[in-house]
């Protein structure tokens, strides 16, 4: 029996005041104990440091957007703010830590920026090491600009991805103590939007989930110099829906067996199993995540389970996942979170 605690980032545009807490019972199958864990503006993505001891949100205040670092308390996942550092603007959608909890990236879809930031013993944050800006465009109509959707660290941590919906790019930049310097950029399909990215266990392959095409693209992934090949795009929807829909998240077991994207629009979860040898996917099915807009979902630290938050409905639904099959079925649906973009456990998040 386990009990885990996870954390709902959100919009506060309407009912909603900042960063939520909740606890899987892994024993009854249930979500529950839902509460306001930090009031915050729009934290809409959070992340939690692997060890366990500090969350990161992206922030709005006032006329400013930045990040904001959470002390986390061990046994009941209290969350104690540390500070924040903030920049004129848009706050970013995006926000990672590396394993050492030595650096935080954000990715900014108005603003166009990544930003890095160091970090002190404690967790918190120091003023930006370093702000890349962007430029370029693409074919589709929300593609007048860049939009920074993603910055990430790769499996080595030698290279931070990040990831640009308005130019069509997935850019490597070679990282050393929150310096960023441009080595690689991977042009996807024109008008394609890219927007998350997942990488394979192996460190030979990763995923990238496209907003705009509603595709996973499977990416070679080389480590010695951090580019990428494409391998295969297979769709995330069925070929007779034609309604809107706009993919969002991609997560891999960490087995490395099975893909999951999410569709908003559609309002499901693709499942894929994943070929060992090639990397490449085979699709498996669609589960309905029982709510509107799943905007992010993640696989809990017993990776028995899986938690969609749906941002239009004000839900989260619980499913259990086949370890085997990668199969989902539904366990509990309408668990009222309001604006819910993303989720994360403390523990190992997938
Ligand atoms: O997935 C999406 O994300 C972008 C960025 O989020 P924001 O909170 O920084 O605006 C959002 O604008 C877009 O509508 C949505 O599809």
């Amino acid at each position: 029996m386990a009990k885990f605690v996870g954390y709902v980032g959100t919009y506060t545009k309407q009912d909603s005041k900042g960063v939520y807490q909740f606890t899987l019972d892994t024993d009854t199958k249930a979500l529950k104990d839902v509460k306001l864990a930090a009031e915050l503006g729009n934290p809409t993505y959070v992340t939690v440091s692997d060890d366990q001891k500090n969350l990161y949100a992206v922030t709005k205040e006032g006329e400013n957007g930045g990040v904001t670092a959470f002390s986390i308390q061990g046994e009941t996942g209290e969350l104690t703010k540390l500070n924040i550092q903030t920049a004129a603007g848009s706050p970013p959608c995006h926000v990672s830590v590396d394993h050492d909890k030595n650096t935080v990236v954000t990715a900014n879809y108005h603003t166009t920026n990544i930003v890095s930031y160091l970090t002190n013993e404690d967790g918190s944050l120091n003023p930006a090491t370093t702000v890349v800006e962007h430029e370029g465009t693409g074919p589709h109509e929300r593609q007048e600009k860049p939009h920074m959707h993603y910055a990430g660290f790769t499996p080595d941590e030698k290279y931070v991805i990040a990831i640009d919906l308005g130019s069509d790019r997935v850019i490597t930049y070679a990282a050393d103590q929150g310096d960023l310097t441009q080595v690689q950029v991977f042009n996807t399909a024109p008008g394609s939007g890219p927007r998350h990215i997942t990488f394979h266990p192996n460190q030979k392959y990763a995923y990238v989930m496209t907003e705009l095409s509603s595709e996973v693209l499977v990416l070679h992934y080389d480590e010695k110099d951090g580019s990428f090949t494409e391998q295969q795009a297979i769709k995330t929807i069925p070929e007779d829906f034609n309604e809107t829909n706009d993919g969002s998240a991609i997560h891999i077991s960490s087995d490395g067996q099975f893909v999951y994207a999410g569709n908003r629009g559609h309002n499901s979860i693709a499942v894929y199993k994943v070929d060992q040898d090639s990397g490449q996917l085979t699709f498996i099915e669609w589960t309905s995540t029982e709510g509107n807009w799943p905007r992010d979902f993640v696989l809990d630290p017993s990776e028995e389970f899986l938690i969609a938050t749906n941002q239009k409905s004000n839900t989260m639904t619980l499913f259990e996942r086949d370890k085997e099959t990668g199969k989902l079925s539904l366990v509990q649906s309408d668990v009222h979170v309001p604006e819910p973009v993303c989720v994360k456990f403390i523990g190992e998040n997938k």
